[in-house]
């Protein structure tokens, strides 16, 4: 289970998390929401280590995190899905997947089979270069280059963004599987309504850095959900 316990966070002189807290449950979908600018890729980026974060706790499984940075957050297994995906676009998809392990011990650093089985369109293009994919193509691709070192915490930051519908029902349904799977923490940092609706089993909601509603799916109608989101 990751846990994050009053986290604080500034870009220079400005305080944009405020004491921020989140539970999330291996199997489970944590879904956090807001409107833009309230804060959710700054959670993501301090979990992920690509952030510091100036007071708090992360703690995966019971061990306190500390102030990690990205390549070790990631050696802990946290993984790290950005907004805008950030594949490499002259390299090619095998090589781009490759990125993804180079926190691995080098006899742990292979692609295995059932990325390629959750993301059967990256097996055919395995060879292309990354830039000559669809924008949807390289969501699938920065979310498989996550998965290739088994990580225990999966954050995914936005994977709807400006992707065509077919697409985002592929990218739901694998998060189904991994979440089915049952030993994954899937925090999904999403704006996408009916996608998040579908997905979550808790909700975390932010309003300029402050948690506003942080509760179990079952427990929040669209309604509760739609007035938390409310500017
Ligand atoms: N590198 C930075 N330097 C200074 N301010 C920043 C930086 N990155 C983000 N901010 C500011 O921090 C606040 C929170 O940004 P953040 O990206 O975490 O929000 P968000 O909820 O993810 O928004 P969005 O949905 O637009 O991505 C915003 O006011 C943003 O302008």
């Amino acid at each position: 289970m990751l846990t994050v316990e009053n986290l604080t966070l500034r870009y220079g002189q400005s305080q944009i998390l405020h004491g921020v807290s989140l539970t999330a449950r291996p199997g489970e979908v944590t879904c956090v929401m807001g409107n833009n600018g309230m804060g959710k890729t700054s959670l993501l980026k301090a979990i992920a280590g690509r952030h510091p974060y100036v007071d708090g706790q992360i703690t995966l499984d019971g061990a306190a995190l500390g102030h990690l940075s990205a390549s070790r957050a990631a050696r802990a297994g946290i993984a790290y899905v950005p907004q805008g995906r950030e594949i490499f676009p002259l390299m090619s998809v095998a090589e781009n997947l490759e990125t993804g392990f180079a926190c691995l011990p080098k006899d742990a650093r292979k692609v295995r089979e059932d990325v390629f089985e959750l993301f059967p369109v990256l097996a055919e293009m395995r060879g292309r270069r990354g830039g000559d994919l669809s924008g949807g193509q390289q969501q699938q691709l920065a979310i498989a280059r996550a998965l290739v070192t088994r990580p225990r915490v999966l954050l995914l930051d936005e994977p709807t963004e400006g992707i065509q519908p077919n697409i985002i029902a592929q990218i739901g349904e694998v998060i189904r599987r991994l979440r089915a799977e049952g030993e994954m923490c899937i925090v999904l940092v999403e704006q996408n309504f009916d996608f998040a609706r579908g997905l979550a089993d808790r909700y975390l909601t932010l309003r300029r850095g402050v948690v506003e509603l942080d509760a179990p799916a079952v427990d929040v109608g669209a309604e509760r959900l739609l007035e938390a989101l409310s500017l």
